[in-house]
């Protein structure tokens, strides 16, 4: 079976790593040439949580030359528009891509690739790019998990084989409601992802911050509110239940936020990726990922999302250089006024 990584970034490089240390025949695939470079001369260095020298093949998209029957697909959602061209041109015509994006990326290359050839997978651990050949786990190595599914539901055998390709590389669970799972684990990102730019710190500085932390239970209400109108039924997300934490009062959402906390408490020291992008002066995935999207399906489905709103206007202005990237930008957001109880 001829694999290949697309996007052996932050996470891809793991990934194409670890798959290749297990004797997969695989192509990590980026458009970073040094990095490419570096991968095949040095091996991919596997640093933080885990310490691995791997020899890989990698090579540029413009170097593909054979169909692939798998394609793990791993660039940001900004970078949709430029790599899936790649993806369609060398995907068998019966192979698979599953994406590991964050957010609802299903979709967008549904239209590309075609929703028969296209499997979802939400990628429940992380790492951060550091230099050419170098990514580094954030995650601990037996929390390495990968939520996959067909988009109807059914547990098919191509689905088998690829959560036994993935349990070469971590613990891969299939799942009957992908978009159910997905909707949780998005929402979570939302109000904190998207938070962590706004307070330009990390989801603790979200969670220590009232206002901020407020700002997340409104973004958490606005999700579940989108989900109930597009009629998809949200599944608890590594055992957090995330539709149970919705509020319709000021007093039911004051006791709702330490559950809304206990979500992510263990994740207190991650900053959210676009703050990176932004810093590194790239338009960052709050349009295609994070909170733009709950404002386009809310707008879809007659559902008002000013809260999210605001986190896109903000993130906007601090890509433009507009707004400075400061703690005391969440001051901006202004919350709806809810009935006391
Ligand atoms: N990092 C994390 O901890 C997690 C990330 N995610 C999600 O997974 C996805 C990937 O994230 P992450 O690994 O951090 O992203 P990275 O930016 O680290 O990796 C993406 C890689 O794709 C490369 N790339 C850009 N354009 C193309 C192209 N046209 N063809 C091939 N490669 C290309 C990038 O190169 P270059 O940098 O030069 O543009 C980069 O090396 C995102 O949707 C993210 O939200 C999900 C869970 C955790
Ligand atoms: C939250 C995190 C780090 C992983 O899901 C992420 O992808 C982001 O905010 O950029």
């Amino acid at each position: 079976m001829k694999m290949a990584v697309m996007g052996a970034g932050s996470l891809g490089t793991i990934l194409g790593a670890l798959l290749t240390k297990h004797g997969y025949e695989m192509d990590l695939i980026d458009v970073n040439a040094a990095h490419v470079k570096a991968l095949n001369e040095k091996g991919a260095k596997i640093i933080g949580l885990m310490d691995l020298v791997q020899p890989v093949k990698a090579l540029t998209p413009d170097e593909m030359t054979e169909p692939y029957d798998l394609i793990f697909y791993l660039t940001k959602s900004t970078q949709d528009e430029s790599a899936l061209p790649y993806v369609a041109k060398y995907l068998k015509p019966d192979g698979i891509v599953i994406t590991g994006q964050n957010g609802m990326p299903e979709e967008t290359l549904n239209e590309v690739i075609g929703k028969e050839r296209v499997l979802g997978q939400i990628t429940g651990w992380g790492a951060t790019w550091i230099e050419p050949g170098v990514s580094k786990l954030t995650s601990e190595p037996d929390h390495m998990t990968y939520e996959i599914g067909e988009q109807d539901g059914q547990i098919t055998d191509r689905l088998r084989q690829v959560a036994e390709i993935l349990s070469k590389a971590g613990n891969p669970r299939m799942l009957t409601n992908l978009i159910g799972t997905r909707w949780s684990k998005w929402t979570s990102n939302c109000c904190f992802s998207g938070m962590s730019a706004v307070v330009a710190g990390t989801f603790g500085d979200v969670l220590d911050n009232p206002h901020a932390i407020r700002c997340s239970a409104h973004i958490l209400n606005e999700s579940m509110a989108i989900a109930k109108a597009a009629g998809v039924t949200p599944e608890p997300f590594q055992g957090d239940d995330y539709a149970a934490l919705a509020f319709t009062t000021e007093k039911e959402r004051e006791g709702n936020i330490p559950g809304l906390k206990a979500c992510v408490e263990s994740h207190r020291n991650i900053r959210t990726g676009m703050l990176y992008d932004i810093e590194a002066g790239r338009y960052p995935e709050i349009d295609t990922t994070y909170n733009g999207v709950q404002c386009k399906l809310g707008a879809k489905y007659g559902v008002p999302t000013p809260v999210n709103q605001q986190v896109v206007d903000i993130v906007h202005q601090m890509a433009a250089g507009k707004l400075k990237i400061d703690p005391a930008n969440v001051n901006l957001i202004q919350l709806p006024v809810l009935p006391k109880e």
